[in-house]
């Protein structure tokens, strides 16, 4: 793979694996001691579809304490021996990736990188610790006590029964944000709603599945104001019958355009941020539970509002498959 002309051409002998969290997928490079140099256009070149291996995002395997990153090796103190170093498909950084994590998780479990019976695994982020726990995949059951789902490697175009849940920390919401977001296919702008999950994310809610599914999304959205630090944009469709009972499970359905990427198939970070977006929206009243269809299948969100209810914090769980492993050479 490394002939002259690709950008990783220094790189010999560097291990992957490929995986996907509901279809966001990534490449995983081993950098347990942490040789690689991560220049923005050898990730790019790396992720892209046609010129490398194609991915949504690349994530570096590094040893906290060996990785270099600010707060990296304060965090292997803390337990996290292991850091997620996380890079968009156009080779920018970003704070976090929820899907990504738990990839993550499960190419450490299923490597020997920590114990095979491992119940919670410490994860380095930009965005702090993340505690990944593994647990029963609702569609296998209802985890009771020590049910711990076998974490199999999910060979090649099977699916792995791996399930993770991941403390994914602290959210806020600007309930005054009112950002215009025009997107191809949808006739006027629409208001979206400024939630951070870590890294930023712009909600824009729909009233029905037939515009969600008419919105052009091979474009970027326009927002305006421009965020600073840009956005990821998740658009959304509540199910109204689920998401006014207080208790119980609310239930809507997403599409994302991802900063650095473009539409992806899935956003775990995205689908806090929806969840938490709906729950602002439908009353405090509303559910804390939140199934989030997306195109590339179906995640659980857990929200932990403050009293003011404009910050919280946040759960996401969600299946975990690897699906090839190889070498640049
Ligand atoms: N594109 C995102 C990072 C990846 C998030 C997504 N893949 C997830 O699962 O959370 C950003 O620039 O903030």
């Amino acid at each position: 793979m490394s002939t002259p002309d690709t950008p990783f051409a220094a790189w010999t002998d560097v291990s992957f694996v490929k995986g996907h969290g509901t279809q966001n997928d990534f490449v995983l490079l081993s950098d347990d001691d942490s040789t690689l140099e991560m220049h923005p256009e050898t990730v790019a070149t790396l992720a892209d579809r046609r010129a490398g291996l194609g991915a949504d995002g690349i994530i570096r395997i590094v040893r906290s304490a060996a990785s270099g990153i600010p707060g990296a090796a304060e965090q292997a103190e803390a337990g996290a021996e292991w850091f997620m170093d996380y890079y968009n498909n156009d080779g920018s950084l970003s704070e976090m990736c929820g899907n990504g994590v738990r990839v993550f998780a499960h190419a450490l479990l299923t490597s020997g990188r920590v114990p095979a019976d491992a119940r919670e695994i410490l994860v380095g982020t930009r965005d702090g610790i993340k505690a990944v726990r593994t647990t029963l995949n609702p569609a296998l059951g209802v985890q009771t006590g020590d049910d711990v789902v076998d974490t199999g490697t999910g060979g090649p175009g099977s699916a792995s029964d791996a399930w993770y849940t991941i403390d994914m920390g602290e959210w806020s919401l600007d309930p005054a944000s009112s950002v215009l977001v025009t997107t191809g296919g949808i006739d006027v702008a629409r208001p979206g709603l400024r939630v951070s999950t870590g890294n930023p994310h712009t909600v824009v809610a729909l009233a029905e599945n037939a515009e969600l599914a008419a919105a052009e999304l091979r474009d970027a959205p326009v927002l305006d104001p421009v965020p600073a630090q840009g956005s990821n944009v998740e658009y959304i469709v509540m199910e109204p019958a689920r998401s006014d009972v207080a208790g119980g499970e609310g239930a809507l359905r997403m599409r994302v355009f991802e900063r650095g990427v473009g539409e992806t198939r899935s956003c775990g970070t995205g689908a806090c941020a929806a969840a938490i977006a709906a729950h602002h929206w439908a009353g405090e009243k509303s559910p804390l539970q939140w199934r989030v269809d997306v195109p590339g299948g179906q995640l659980r969100i857990e929200i932990d509002p403050n009293v003011d209810g404009t910050s919280g914090r946040v759960s996401l769980a969600g299946p975990a498959v690897l699906v090839a492993s190889g070498t640049i050479s």
